[in-house]
């Protein structure tokens, strides 16, 4: 694997010119509300950028963690990084789904076999929740999960996975609940753009 470093205002300007940075008010994942939200789908529709920045992340996990044979990621954002990011270490790369409303299983046959160093591969970890609740869905598996990595961390560092973790960019993104929205965010119409079903209102 080549080794390519890159500065966190390299892997945020990749964000900037794919338009994947965006600002208003949104619904996350975790049910949290933003004025900033990161769609790397704007990333992962372009496969060079996808490339450059896959390859940065899985040097990164190997001088962290060494040798992986297998790349575990949540669906459905997870799934493309997750590939790639294997694609460079050398490894096989398996995902997690969900049941609309349900937990993350491992399905299609994936397995974590005894004796496999495996790592979670996550896009963008904002709590963390969707990353533990992967750990949560392979824990049982016979293999061992060594870590978890993520393109951008917008939590400041504060999002705990449970396992050793690496970024490519550590980033403090404001985020509020929805009982203590700040006046002019509130006053934005909220928009969901993920894919975790939300409970009713
Ligand atoms: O650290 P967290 O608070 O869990 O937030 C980050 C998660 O949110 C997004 O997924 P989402 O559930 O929106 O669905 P997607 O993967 O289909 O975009 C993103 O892909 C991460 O998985
Ligand atoms: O927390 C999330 O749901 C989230 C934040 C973000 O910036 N990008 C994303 O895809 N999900
Ligand atoms: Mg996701």
């Amino acid at each position: 694997m080549t080794s390519a470093p890159m500065s966190p205002d390299q892997v945020l300007a990749e964000f900037r010119d794919a338009g994947a940075l965006l600002e208003g008010h949104f619904i996350l994942s975790s049910g949290l509300r933003s004025p900033v939200f990161l769609q790397k789908m704007a990333i992962f529709s372009e496969p060079p950028r996808t490339e450059r920045l896959c390859r940065a992340l899985a040097a990164a996990i190997a001088a962290k963690f060494g040798k992986i044979d297998i790349v575990v990621s949540p669906a459905i954002g997870g799934i493309v990084p997750g590939y790639e990011t294997a694609r460079h270490l050398g490894a096989r790369a398996i995902f997690v789904e969900r049941d609309p409303g349900g937990p993350f299983t491992l399905r299609r046959g994936f397995q974590i076999p005894a004796g496999q160093r495996a790592v979670i591969v996550e896009d963008i970890v904002t709590t963390g929740l969707s990353a533990r609740e992967c750990l949560a869905a392979i824990r049982s598996e016979p293999g061992e999960i060594v870590g978890a990595a993520c393109l951008i961390d917008r939590s400041g560092g504060k999002g705990e996975i449970g396992v050793p973790f690496v970024s490519l960019v550590t980033l403090d993104i404001p985020a509020y609940p929805a009982d203590a929205l700040p006046p002019d965010l509130a006053a934005i119409p909220a928009v969901k753009p993920g894919s975790r079903a939300m409970p009713k209102p």
